[in-house]
């Protein structure tokens, strides 16, 4: 990788005229200004220009480009358009203010400035266009909610590709188009890129699109232009708060997904009272799935998951149509959590079409869904194996808000003989009202609570630290007045944190190394460090290894009585 700001891209496209774009879109050209052009006819008439692509950033933009010139909340795109200009592309899109401050004269005569009101609102659809709507000719599959949108999108690629199909995915870890897979900057890529990437797929003989489809791309139109064959709903928690101003306003962003616009159908996770709201407020045609015991007063959901049991490291459940569809089969993560992200994958693909018999065969012939998921109840081992004798159990996940946090500890206490070990944080710059309640929800799943850092980006690290530890240690107080003896510990930096945490624990424990998952940077002070949990918890075991088994256990009643 040797662009900073690197894409995939299609190779080859057709070109497309400005003008008829123009006239598709309604969008009219801006009138040149400039002191050395006082009349339109010193700027080449869009007729003549064509563009083969779309940037909405000049650092991805490359020859043949429309660049779209988006008004944000740090600059404004058009301060960058001379830029883009200068790396090939042809003409600009923005809105009224970014053409005025076009218009002093700064781009060549020859590039067409085309306006529309609020140009973010039409980049999809624009950019859909310019690459030939690429997600026309996909099966495409969108996944929404708070948690399980990464796991529930890989278990969705993992069965269609047992289908037979050959499979795209776009997510938070990595997009993969192909042969070609980028890691991830955002969960949803901006349109521009997003359609780039779709593009791509179609030109490498892709058929499906398993994606995550985050709050903030709906609320920002990244994913306008596309309707989703099916569409998922996980759940909705506390999250997301500082962008979307309340839980409604959360929810009405993540509801939009499944209207006509966006979807043809959906599955919506019933079992908790959003998925409720979601199924009600769809206008789309939904089949609602419950993973867990319907309560007397609630009605039969479509799909309903039922005589679930371990399997592996993971659970086997039964996925029953009210048609009387079934069948049996498995994941390899564990947790229920995790059964109901499996089960969403199954009723998703099952909704967009695929026969029960096909879907049975592949699942047998791929042992149940077992896709890998980076970061995601990742068991972590010194070498390649997981697991090894005398060692502590340990696992990477991606549990970063309060919710996810007491569902991981949940799902590995039935399988933990030793203590429960958490090492956490809780982000910088992002929702400070889900801080004690992370501490708080630490202590009540986990024997042992190290609280360190996640991502402080621009706070003071301790600060954030405190403000979890505050939860933390009113939570220690209860569960000692109940008789429970949780010990917590904080340790910085994360690095150091993992080394304690792994290095005191004994074989029996499981360490849950939670919020980071896959990620690889850590933002502290606005500078971006190496940082990668598993990497730092395979160093840790490797070094009770070479320190012998016991020293593990006697390090951590040392810290412990400390
Ligand atoms: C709130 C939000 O999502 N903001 C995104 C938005 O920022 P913005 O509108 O304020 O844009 P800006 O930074 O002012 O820049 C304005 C325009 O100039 C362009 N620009 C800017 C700088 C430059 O050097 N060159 C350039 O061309 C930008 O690409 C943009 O088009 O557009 C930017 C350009 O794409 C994004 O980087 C930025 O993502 C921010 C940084 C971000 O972190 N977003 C997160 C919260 C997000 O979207 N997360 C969800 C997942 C959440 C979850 O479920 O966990 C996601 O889908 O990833
Ligand atoms: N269905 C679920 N319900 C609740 N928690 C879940 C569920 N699935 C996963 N989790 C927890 O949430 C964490 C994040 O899971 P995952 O990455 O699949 O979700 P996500 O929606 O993609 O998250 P994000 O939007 O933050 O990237 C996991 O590490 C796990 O702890």
């Amino acid at each position: 990788m040797t662009s900073p700001y690197p894409r995939i891209r299609p190779t080859g496209t057709t070109p497309r005229r400005v003008r008829d774009l123009a006239l598709t879109f309604g969008l009219e050209q801006a009138p040149v200004t400039s002191p050395d052009t006082p009349s339109a006819g010193g700027r080449q008439a869009p007729a003549d220009v064509v563009v083969t692509s779309v940037a909405s950033d000049n650092r991805a933009a490359a020859d043949g480009d429309l660049f779209v010139a988006l008004p944000g909340a740090h600059a404004h795109g058009a301060r960058f358009a001379p830029d883009a200009v200068a790396r090939g592309a042809r003409a600009v899109l923005t809105d009224a203010h970014g053409a005025a401050a076009l218009a002093a004269g700064d781009l060549p005569p020859g590039v067409p400035v085309l306006v529309a009101a609020d140009p973010r609102a039409v980049l999809g659809p624009v950019a859909a266009w310019v690459y030939g709507e690429p997600a026309e000719h996909l099966m495409t599959f969108g996944v929404t909610g708070t948690n399980g949108k990464t796991t529930t999108t890989y278990q969705v690629d993992h069965l269609l590709r047992a289908l037979g199909w050959t499979g795209g995915l776009v997510g938070t870890v990595e997009t993969r188009a192909g042969d070609q897979v980028l890691p991830s900057r955002l969960t949803t890529p901006e349109a521009a890129d997003l359609q780039a990437v779709l593009a791509a797929m179609c030109e490498a003989g892709v058929h499906t699109l398993a994606m995550e489809v985050s709050s903030h791309s709906l609320s920002m139109h990244r994913v306008d232009g596309i309707e989703f064959g099916v569409v998922g709903f996980t759940n909705l928690s506390q999250d997301h708060l500082d962008f979307h101003g309340d839980l409604q306003a959360y929810f009405d962003a993540k509801a939009s997904l499944f209207t006509p616009a966006r979807a043809r159908r959906g599955v919506v996770v019933v079992d908790d009272v959003w998925g409720e709201r979601m199924a009600a407020a769809a206008e789309v045609p939904v089949a609602t799935l419950r993973t867990r015991p319907a309560r007397a007063d609630e009605p039969a959901a479509d799909w309903s998951v039922t005589d679930v049991a371990p399997h592996g490291t993971g659970s086997a459940f039964t996925l029953t149509h009210r048609d009387g569809r079934s069948l049996r089969t498995s994941t390899s993560l564990p947790g229920g959590f995790n059964v109901a992200n499996a089960a969403l994958a199954v009723a998703m693909v099952l909704e967009g079409g695929a026969h029960l018999e096909d879907v049975v065969e592949a699942l047998e012939s791929a042992g149940g869904l077992s896709a890998t998921v980076p970061g995601r109840m990742e068991v972590v081992g010194a070498g390649d194996d997981a697991g090894e004798p005398g060692q502590p159990r340990v696992v990477v996940d991606f549990a970063h808000n309060t919710d996810a946090l007491e569902l991981a500890l949940a799902a590995l206490r039935p399988t933990t003989t030793g203590r429960l070990v958490v090492v956490f944080g809780a982000t910088g710059d992002r929702d400070p009202g889900k801080r004690p309640a992370m501490g708080a929800a630490a202590v009540a799943g986990a024997d042992v609570v190290v609280v360190t850092d996640d991502d402080p980006h621009s706070e003071d690290a301790a600060a954030v630290r405190a403000a979890v530890l505050d939860g933390a240690r009113a939570a220690q107080q209860v569960a000692r007045e109940a008789g429970r003896d949780v010990t917590v510990l904080e340790v910085a930096p994360r690095g150091e944190a993992i080394a304690r945490a792994v290095a005191g624990a004994g074989a029996a424990d499981t360490v849950l190394v939670a919020g980071r998952g896959h990620e690889t940077v850590q933002e502290v002070a606005g500078v971006d460090l190496e940082l990668d949990d598993r990497v730092e918890a395979r160093r840790a075991l490797q070094q009770r290894l070479a320190g012998g088994e016991d020293q593990g256990r006697e390090h951590q009643e040392r810290t412990t009585t400390a």
